[in-house]
């Protein structure tokens, strides 16, 4: 299906064609074919909202994202779970291609505003998934506990602690509650945060959001390889979903972790992280792979065929090792790490240029893991110290978040934590 054909089918049309299949299909699974980053031919199709897991995490990494941190500017317990409430009908409905309410954008008073923002109509599902997520800050202090969930504050969930090289802007950094919405058509991914927000209003407010596109990891084996803005391949060596012992051993939270609420969910750790693109530019190609430990062209490790070859770390050629002991491969591995590993679904981002002639430009790291003190924190502080990349990258902004485990039916984003699944009162067509 072309691209323009694509577009010319409605989101309510489509999902009636769509909807048998969509239903049959298991937790998280997306219903369609994986294809290259950017294909049209991924974008009518629906990955399923309720499951095991929430999507967006293991589900194959769409090729556009946005992504927004709120603060909650309320201090009512019942007004943020009635908003959770209402964001997660709204949020399986735009995910299958509905809008937030039957006939939102032109059905209602004339003298209203419309309850659905419009800019979604006639666009496919595109993959749309929604994963939520809970700051540290949500659960407040022993003095101050508005929500009264301070004793269900994870160990894992804190503030990441400064690490060397960090320069981070804290207008971009933290807040209560982070929606993550990827999608292979960007308009969607922006149509449903811009309508959440809208129905937070009172609740909730915008502390910062990030616009990502060309995804930066694959978290498919079914999926090709996409390159981030310095020219390389990022994501070979990734955890794959098709690995399913290894996302069980470092993605899912235990029953027998820390607290029970937490089970089946994971941790989400996002960092800004400029590149310094013109010095960069000016870098030889020798020098670019010494960095990665991998050729620019095939994404093979220095010394190898292929992009999918083993790395071996200890591999030498007539000047010493193949793969420099500074190179980021070397590293971020788990050889290097104690067995460490973490899912990446990260997306590269340009937001204009920065005053000076540069462009502000990067990678948004995302990375899910089981627990960020004992993933995210070793590698990165790993990472900062010794990586020859760091001459070339900026960590500007951080973010940790609690994503709670998949909503089966009569469950809402959040329920596990805050009780009270069944009887929801439904959406208020707000
Ligand atoms: C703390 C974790 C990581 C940060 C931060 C990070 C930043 C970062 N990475 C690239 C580009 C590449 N990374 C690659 C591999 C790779 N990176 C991490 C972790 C972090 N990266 C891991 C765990 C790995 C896999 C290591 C291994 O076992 O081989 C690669 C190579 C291709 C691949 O396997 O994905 C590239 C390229 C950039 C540009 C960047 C910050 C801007
Ligand atoms: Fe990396």
């Amino acid at each position: 299906m072309s691209l323009q054909e694509n577009r010319g089918i409605s989101r309510r049309g489509l999902f009636g064609a769509l909807g048998a299949g969509a239903a049959l299909v298991g937790a998280g699974a997306v219903v369609g074919r994986e294809t290259a980053p950017g294909d049209s031919s991924t974008m009518a199709d629906v990955v399923e909202f309720r499951g095991e897991h929430q999507a967006g995490i293991a589900t194959p990494a769409q090729d556009r994202m946005h992504f927004v941190a709120f603060d909650v500017i309320s201090d009512s317990r019942d007004d943020l779970i009635a908003l959770l409430r209402t964001w997660t009908e709204v949020a399986e409905r735009m995910t299958k291609g509905e809008q937030t309410y039957d006939n939102g954008a032109t059905g209602g008073e004339e003298y209203s505003p419309p309850s659905d923002t419009g800019e979604a109509l006639d666009l496919a599902p595109s993959q749309l998934t929604l994963t939520i997520g809970f700051g540290p800050s949500l659960f407040g202090t022993a003095e101050k506990d508005r929500f009264g969930i301070f004793s269900k504050k994870p160990a894992a969930l804190a503030d990441l602690q400064h690490f060397p090289g960090d320069i981070l802007d804290p207008a971009r950094s933290g807040g209560d509650i982070a929606i993550q919405a990827c999608a292979n058509d960007p308009q969607v991914a922006v149509h449903a945060i811009r309508n959440l927000a809208r129905l937070g209003t009172g609740t909730v407010a915008v502390k910062w959001s990030q616009l990502g596109f060309g995804r930066t990891s694959s978290t498919s084996a079914s999926q090709v390889t996409a390159r981030n803005l310095m020219g390389f391949k990022d994501g070979t060596n990734n955890l794959k979903s098709e690995d399913t012992s290894e996302v069980s051993q470092f993605v899912w939270v235990d029953p027998k972790d820390d607290q029970d609420w937490m089970a089946g969910g994971t941790y989400l750790v996002a960092r800004r992280i400029r590149m310094l693109i013109e010095a960069w530019d000016r870098t030889t190609l020798n020098e670019q792979e010494r960095v990665f430990g991998r050729a620019k062209g095939s994404g093979a490790p220095k010394g190898s065929g292929a992009e999918f070859d083993a790395v071996d770390l200890q591999s030498k050629g007539p000047e010493g090792l193949l793969i420099d002991k500074a190179a980021h491969i070397r590293l971020a591995s788990h050889e290097s790490l104690n067995g460490i590993k973490l899912m990446r679904r990260g997306y590269n981002f340009t937001d204009g240029s920065d005053g000076f002639g540069h462009l502000d430009a990067g990678l948004f790291f995302i990375a899910f893991c089981r627990n960020p003190i004992e993933q995210f924190v070793p590698m990165q502080l790993q990472l900062s110290r010794k990586d020859l990349l760091n001459e070339y990258i900026q960590h500007m902004a951080s973010a940790v978040f609690a994503v709670p485990p998949g909503v089966g039916q009569g469950e809402y984003w959040g329920s596990t934590l805050f009780g009270g699944a069944e009887g929801s009162p439904g959406p208020s067509n707000r």
